[in-house]
């Protein structure tokens, strides 16, 4: 775990926040580039968006980070979630959460596409927030000499009920929510699958894997639409040395990055009061 004074240091500096919030507007598709856009990324904070084309009455919205039409995956990666590398490598968990209407852009953002499994994490061009992220822990983890495994789970809220993207049986199991009664906020999802992770191409074959068992469906706005909100966890546990005294210890750590795909923040609210009750 982080040590106190490192635990100070990420509080004081650029990590004071902890939540950051950044807009990713993708290219217009064809049936988009027929009209005029309404909405414009003035500069890299701020965004502004018009009810018509011609309007002159403008409302503007300042984030974190904008990204155009333009940018680039790794731009992206760089900016939102390289750090929660460092973060995990230090005991804190993370959490990247992509919101956005069906057709947004949540999983060309979040899970990109493959490219060959040599390719380097800085060098690849189109693949997304996770395989990246696995592949620059993976990188980090084994720089560093340390002994860990990784581990993924892949969950989806569908219709106020939890599936196991990862299960074994053909059919989707449920999963039952419970509130940690040892630890005040947390909850515990009996019988989630978790399976073991070597590479990038492990990870994709997962995403594509769960994807298969979605509860899909398209819709006017994207052909390839997914009804659900998922969850994906990358668990890394790490066994580091430690000396108390004079004997030397093996500590394990155990350390998530979680990576939530939603459509509607209402509609999740709604399904995990549900679910809670
Ligand atoms: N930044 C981008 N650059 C180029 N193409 C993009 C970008 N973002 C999204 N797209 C394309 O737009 C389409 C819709 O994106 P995507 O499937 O990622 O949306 P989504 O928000 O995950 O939708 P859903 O919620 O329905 O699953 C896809 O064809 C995708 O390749």
């Amino acid at each position: 775990m982080a040590s106190p004074a490192l635990i100070r240091k990420m509080r004081k500096g650029n990590n004071s926040q902890n939540i950051k919030v950044y807009v990713r507007c993708r290219p217009m598709n064809g049936t988009e580039s027929k009209t005029l856009s309404v909405v414009e990324c003035r500069n890299n904070k701020e965004l502004v968006l018009r009810d018509r084309p011609h309007d002159k009455v403008t409302k503007a919205f300042t984030f974190d980070r904008v990204f155009g039409q333009d940018s680039k995956q790794i731009d992206v990666y760089r900016a939102v979630a390289k750090n929660s590398v460092n973060e995990v490598l230090n005991g804190f968990n993370c959490t990247i959460f992509a919101y956005g209407q069906t057709g947004t852009g949540k999983t060309f953002t979040m899970e990109g596409e493959r490219t060959p499994d040599n390719t380097s994490w800085e060098e690849d061009p189109l693949a997304g927030i996770i395989p990246r992220c696995v592949t620059h822990l993976f990188d980090e983890l084994r720089v560093q000499n340390l002994e860990f495994s990784m581990r993924v789970s892949f969950l989806e809220l569908y219709n106020e009920e939890l599936f196991d993207l990862l299960s074994a049986h053909d059919d989707l199991s449920k999963l039952r929510l419970y509130e940690d009664a040892s630890r005040k906020g947390s909850c515990i999802i009996q019988g989630l699958e978790e399976v073991l992770v070597r590479s990038k191409s492990d990870v994709y074959s997962i995403l594509e894997k769960g994807s298969a068992k979605r509860q899909t469906a398209a819709t006017l706005m994207n052909a390839h639409s997914s009804r659900s909100h998922t969850v994906f966890t990358v668990t890394v546990h790490i066994k580091e040395n430690t000396v108390d005294g004079e004997e030397l210890l093996k500590v394990n750590l155990a350390c998530k990055v979680i990576f939530v795909l939603v459509k509607e923040l209402w509609l999740l609210v709604q399904e995990l009061k549900i679910l809670w009750t």
